[in-house]
């Protein structure tokens, strides 16, 4: 089984697209939460046994969506034992809009990785930020606590840009190359 798991909720499919590219450069496994806001069977297992925990959720009205919240407010349970004290974090949020009030998302993921006693892995990609910059280039939006992608409101689960994609996967490999790292 892989160190690194990859914990998510889509409601539309763009965001289980973004995990699936971290989770190809991590080699990660994939942990979805459904519709109600729950784990598949053995998933809070997988969870404990986890070095890395990668967090992801659209952003909805300005924050992680109510499924990942639920999830989010499960893992107390754990939190009162400590029982992810000195695990590894990263996160990731995909939305709309370019900006999209996605950086409250980020920073809630780093809070909740932080109340865990977690140590979190940043992004580490310079952005692309001159005038030739396009959706294809790398970290377009240029974050820099986690993975940022911007999913078109018209724009189907094939058409979120590549350039996002490419950061996925370059954002895996570093949360793989930092995983090992650790014992
Ligand atoms: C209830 C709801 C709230 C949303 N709020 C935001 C938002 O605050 N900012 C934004 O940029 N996009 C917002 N969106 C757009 C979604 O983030 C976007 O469609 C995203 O790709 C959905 O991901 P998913 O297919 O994984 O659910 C919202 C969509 C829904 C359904």
């Amino acid at each position: 089984m892989s160190d690194i798991v990859v914990v998510y909720h889509s409601g539309f499919g763009h965001t289980r697209r973004v995990a699936e590219y971290v989770a190809k450069g991590a080699n990660a496994a994939l942990l979805e939460i459904d519709q109600n806001g729950d784990l598949p069977e053995n998933g809070w297992e997988t969870l404990d046994k986890a070095k890395t925990i990668v967090f992801g959720s659209p952003t909805y009205m300005g924050n992680a969506s109510w499924q990942f919240k639920k999830f989010a407010d499960a893992t107390s349970r754990i939190w009162f034992n400590r029982g992810w004290q000195n695990k590894l974090f990263a996160g990731f949020t995909n939305s709309a809009s370019p900006v999209g009030d996605k950086g409250c998302t980020m920073a809630w993921f780093q809070v909740l990785a932080a109340q865990h006693g977690g140590i979190w892995i940043s992004l580490d990609l310079l952005p692309s930020n001159t005038k030739a910059a396009t959706k294809a280039d790398i970290n377009v939006l240029g974050g820099a606590a986690g993975l940022l992608v911007q999913s078109p409101s018209d724009a189907s689960v094939d058409e979120i840009p590549s350039g996002d994609l490419e950061t996925a996967t370059t954002y895996g490999v570093r949360i793989a190359k930092v995983t090992a790292r650790f014992k």
